[in-house]
């Protein structure tokens, strides 16, 4: 039986795929995560599909456009993007996203760059209950860093305020730190609630840090969101 969750998830990408794909667009980003699975999937039902090029955010992705039966292209290739659809870990009252908690969020900040259009689809736990970022995502704002470089990160990370900062570890799935797509290591560093109008002023600061690729703080770039209700319905924020 599909959860609740599932359920939103699945309703929150049909709608935006059905509300945004106008049939003149051709170049398609596709995010990463659990929730983009169904926007890849309803793309894949459609009679057209053939005429949009996906590109990928990570290894996922594109495994996600392939199994659909989608045409995959690539970011040199195709650099203007008419729309991406991608998921988010919160959402703030600004549509200021965390993203990242699947590791991904470097690709997808490309992709994003390069879009017209920058949708979230996410389910009802993702929308911040007062908000701020980090107080339904607790794990900490997502950086992606080039491995040598920990150390220092970690300590500056804590003197710009994080109460906690650590290096991601694969868990019971790999012995050690988790590696990108890109051969990068994450860094998840908590900095408590974030108000909205503080998110692009520690975006830019940890940005600016030597060995820092991007941060899991994406500011002002999501044009609309849509949220799967626990009652069933779709929600939107944005235009
Ligand atoms: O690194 C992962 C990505 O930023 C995901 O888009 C984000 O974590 C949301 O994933 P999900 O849809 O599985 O909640």
């Amino acid at each position: 039986m599909t959860s609740l969750v599932e359920q939103s998830k699945k309703s929150a990408a049909y709608q935006a795929v059905d509300d945004n794909l106008k049939p003149s667009y051709k170049i398609i980003g596709i995010g990463s995560g659990s929730t983009v699975v169904y926007v890849a999937e309803r793309i894949g039902q459609l009679s057209n599909k053939s005429q949009f090029t996906c590109i990928p955010t990570g290894f996922q992705s594109k495994q996600l456009i392939l199994s659909n039966g989608l045409k995959l292209g690539s970011i040199e290739e195709f650099p203007n993007i008419d729309i991406t659809f991608d998921g988010a870990d919160e959402i703030d009252s600004d549509l200021n996203v965390i993203k990242g908690g699947g590791a991904c969020l470097m690709q997808e900040k490309l992709v994003a760059s390069c879009s017209k259009k920058f949708i979230i689809v996410a389910d009802f736990r993702k929308k911040s209950p007062t908000g701020q970022l980090g107080v339904n995502w607790r794990k900490g704002v997502p950086i992606e860093i080039i491995p040598a470089s920990y150390t220092k990160i970690l300590k500056e990370l804590k003197e710009f305020g994080a109460v906690k900062a650590e290096v991601r570890s694969g868990g019971s799935a790999k012995a050690g730190p988790v590696i990108t797509d890109n051969g990068m290591f994450i860094i998840d560093a908590d900095f408590g609630a974030i108000p909205p109008a503080e998110v692009s002023k520690l975006h830019n600061k940890i940005k600016f840090l030597t060995g820092v690729v991007d941060v899991g703080l994406f500011v002002n770039m999501v044009e609309k969101t849509y949220i799967g209700e626990e009652n069933g319905s779709v929600s939107t924020m944005g235009n």
